[in-house]
């Protein structure tokens, strides 16, 4: 139930849901359902099935709840119930103010009518005032940022990306006063999805309160302030994200993260890393299994001519007395595609040219996720190279070599020139932060992919695979003191022994 009523709504909650509870009929065959309406309600031939029970909660307006569970725990039931797209066996709720929902992304959208007609046409069916949609479309037309021609293409032509980003655009530029989204939106590009991820945060900070569904925690924990456990239909946590995301997994959540992406396919690539500093191997790290990458300086070769592309200039900004004219890359085997298998190193080559005299010039990259995370930033100056002056035509080439252990999925690169403040109480002297002035900065200016590695038994789960260990000690047998434990045998014992397979260090 939206209620549209004007009032004081910043004094009382944006949603609030009571004891909400929707029931669903199973019926064994179809004919049993046919059967039992024509026995005009005389006979009960199905089972009753409550995938929602007794949930309550409520959002003050602004904010963001994470809806998360594992398979069938009723969170897109929920979703619908607010969205209007269902009606509550039970229970109760309120929306204050205008409710847009993502679910099921491209119902209610014609293949027929081109984009700008279905943004129209949807903000007649909103019962937007007449004009509305009008003055909006130029700013849903540039954010959906489509190929050209296709704002003004049927709809039926579209990618599911292209319709993700016309949907998306659309709704999240009618101003919601309650934004109901869901993984829709994990079908565009990591451009895209940095942009929407952007977007939801500044509808927040405006005031929209946010209901997002989600089986990936890390968009959970960018766009949520708190997080709803749902399992079998009922509320197991209303807190903190933290806890939340801790009962998710103890119930049996995200058990594949991450291999959702689809990325192209790598051509050959040799076994061998290049070099980095990254691949020294702590003293106190236990001995390493896998075949690890070995540390070997390698001078820049600059014999052949790089493939350079001109990195995307459309966030850039700074002083401009350097510009980042260039970037490429290059795989362990030479070839230049920017996607490597999980734990494969990526060489990352900018060219900066100096356009005019620059003290200091410290060059770095920047690797975001595509919730616009920054999971790495490294600089001349955390890499011990000292900054360097710059003047007018001075052309200089960076290689980051970079081992990428992330999760499979697409990335963004940050490339920045900044400059470094001097800091006596640094141990080289400068001050290794990546922040401070920059005589440019290129946000997001290339992409880059990393896919599952063929053949390798996954080590680990989550975003980044960082180095670790594990150890397993047997102080004893307890069986007798833990009720219906196994007892620990000479043969479990030997499970502890390090097999055969591959390990990451
Ligand atoms: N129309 C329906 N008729 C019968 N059962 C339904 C219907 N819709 C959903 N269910 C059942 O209700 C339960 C909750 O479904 P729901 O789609 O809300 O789960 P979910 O948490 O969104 O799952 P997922 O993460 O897989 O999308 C499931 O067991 C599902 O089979």
């Amino acid at each position: 139930m939206s209620d549209g009523s004007p009032g004081d709504i910043s004094e009382q909650p944006a949603v609030r849901v009571e004891r909400l509870g929707k029931k669903f009929a199973i019926y064994p065959t179809p004919w049993k359902r046919a059967a039992e309406w024509l026995s005009l309600g005389r006979r009960k031939l199905h089972d009753d099935f409550w995938a929602l029970r007794d949930v309550s909660f409520s959002l003050s307006r602004g904010e963001s709840l994470g809806v998360i569970g594992v398979n069938g725990s009723g969170k897109s039931t929920l979703l619908k119930i607010l969205s209007g797209a269902l009606y509550p066996t039970e229970g109760t709720f309120v929306a204050r103010g205008r409710v847009l929902s993502l679910l099921e992304l491209g119902t209610g959208v014609n293949p027929l009518l081109t984009g700008r007609q279905n943004v129209i046409t949807s903000s007649r069916l909103l019962d937007f005032p007449g004009g509305y949609a009008e003055q909006k479309l130029p700013e849903i037309e540039r954010f959906a940022d489509l190929p050209p021609g296709f704002f003004d293409r049927p709809v039926g032509l579209y990618s599911s990306g292209m319709l993700v980003r016309l949907v998306f655009s659309m709704f999240a530029c009618f101003d919601p006063d309650v934004f109901v989204v869901d993984e829709a939106l994990s079908v565009g590009d990591v451009f895209f999805q940095q942009k929407c991820t952007q977007r939801l945060q500044e509808m927040r900070a405006g005031g929209t309160t946010m209901l997002f569904v989600s089986h990936d925690l890390a968009a959970v924990e960018a766009l949520c302030d708190r997080v709803l456990v749902l399992h079998g239909g009922t509320v197991r946590h209303d807190g903190d994200k933290k806890t939340g995301i801790g009962i998710y997994y103890a119930l049996g959540g995200a058990g594949q993260p991450g291999t959702r992406a689809s990325v192209p396919a790598p051509t050959h690539m040799s076994p061998a890393a290049t070099a980095g500093d990254d691949a020294r191997v702590p003293s106190e790290a236990p001995e390493v299994i896998e075949a690890a990458p070995q540390f070997q300086p390698v001078s820049l070769d600059l014999s052949r001519t790089l493939p350079w592309q001109r990195p995307d200039m459309r966030e850039g900004f700074g002083t401009g007395a350097v510009e980042i004219t260039g970037v490429c890359f290059a795989r362990d085997d030479g070839s230049p595609e920017p996607v490597v298998q999980q734990g494969q190193w990526l060489s990352v080559f900018m060219q900066t040219v100096g356009l005019h005299d620059a003290k200091a010039v410290n060059l770095g990259v920047a690797v975001f996720d595509r919730h616009n995370r920054l999971l790495f930033a490294r600089g001349w100056v955390n890499a011990g190279l000292m900054p360097i002056d710059m003047t007018a035509g001075m052309d200089i080439v960076t290689r980051f070599a970079i081992k990428l252990d992330l999760e499979p999925g697409e990335y963004t690169l940050t490339l920045s020139a900044g400059q470094a403040l001097p800091d006596p109480t640094s141990p080289i002297g400068w001050n290794q932060h990546i922040g401070g002035d920059r005589y440019r900065e290129l946000p997001h200016a290339a992409k880059i992919a990393v896919i599952p590695a063929a053949g390798r038994p996954r080590t680990s789960f989550g975003p980044a695979n960082l180095r670790s260990r594990v150890d397993g000690v047997i102080l004893g047998s307890r069986s007798e003191s833990i009720p219906g434990a196994a007892p620990i045998t000479p043969n479990t014992a030997s499970t502890l022994t390090p097999h055969s397979s591959p390990q990451s260090a």
